[in-house]
């Protein structure tokens, strides 16, 4: 039997078209919501991913600024960027675009930015809220697979979800988020031994390793809900995931494409964070 694909895009614009909404009812109290988007350099890569993040801000109607700097900007003269930023009122949300140009120290950076601002989630103190359960802005990606799992009815309670990756803005969340909701959590890594051993164990696999067709289904459990994270050129130069979507397809349950799985989702989540700070909310972790 061929896996149910779960649909990250349609999922997105379902969450899209009800932040819509809420940015109109925010307009007629004279507030739009302003995202700061900051990029250093001319990485090709990050150039698209923050056009296409401006493109959805403005759909919604929400207003987007781009701060575009040379590689060779400043870390004194970008925290002073962020500094003017935590100090605008018509801003709501700073997101800098991550990797920076290696003279930048990345952790001074997202320090600097006001965690009442931070809308990619990358803070101490939003991570310290996040860990804890309490209010928090959610990073962008873990959270948009948690939706993902909403929208299809898959409750983590008392599976096995297997994480593998443990970047602090991927893997390590993800498998918060899945925790609180009372999955068992594994999480694998570039030194676990034997990574098949336990990915085969998985109800819920989550995978952001970042190579090509990486997983194919000697390493899914039969019925496995298996999640894509992966952002990868195969040899052809197409977007693919760290999955072999093909090769899984019979062994999966569920399973999400790259492109239009866990991609769509963050942009939606990173909207939806720039609006709860609008809303001089924070979202829920519970
Ligand atoms: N401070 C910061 N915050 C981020 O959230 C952040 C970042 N830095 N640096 C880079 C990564 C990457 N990222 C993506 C978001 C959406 C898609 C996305 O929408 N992907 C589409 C395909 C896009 C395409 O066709 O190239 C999809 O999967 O369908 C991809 C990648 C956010 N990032």
């Amino acid at each position: 039997m061929s896996a149910t694909l779960i649909d990250g895009k349609a999922t997105s614009q379902k969450i899209k078209s009800q932040i819509a909404v809420r940015v109109e009812q925010l307009a007629q109290q004279g507030i739009v919501p302003g995202l700061a988007v900051v990029l250093i350099g001319d990485n090709p890569a990050s150039h698209t991913y923050v056009k296409n993040k401006k493109k959805t801000c403005e759909a919604l109607g929400m207003r987007s600024d781009l701060l575009e700097f040379p590689e060779s900007f400043g870390e004194g003269e970008l925290l002073e960027v962020i500094s003017n930023l935590n100090n605008d009122p018509e801003i709501h949300g700073i997101l800098v675009q991550l990797p920076l140009p290696g003279h930048i120290d990345e952790f001074k950076v997202i320090l600097a930015i006001d965690p009442d601002k931070d809308v990619d989630g990358f803070h101490p103190v939003s991570v310290g809220n996040m860990m804890i359960g309490r209010e928090a802005f959610l990073p962008c990606t873990p959270h948009g697979i948690m939706k993902l799992l909403e929208e299809y009815h898959i409750d983590p309670a008392g599976k096995h979800a297997v994480v593998i990756g443990r970047s602090n803005i991927v893997g390590k969340p993800a498998g918060q988020l899945l925790l609180q909701r009372d999955a068992t959590v594994t999480y694998c890594h570039s030194r676990t031994v034997d990574l098949a051993e336990y990915t085969r164990k998985a109800d819920i696999l989550i995978s952001a390793v970042g190579r090509a067709k990486f997983l194919g289904k000697e390493y899914i459990k039969p019925g496995a809900v298996v999640i894509d994270v992966g952002m990868n050129r195969d040899e052809n130069g197409k977007l693919c995931g760290d999955v072999d979507f093909e090769d899984v397809l019979d062994t999966a349950s569920h399973i999400t494409p790259v492109p239009g799985g866990v991609g769509p989702m963050t942009i939606a989540m990173l909207m939806e964070n720039t609006l709860l700070s609008a809303e001089r909310g924070l979202t829920e972790t519970k």
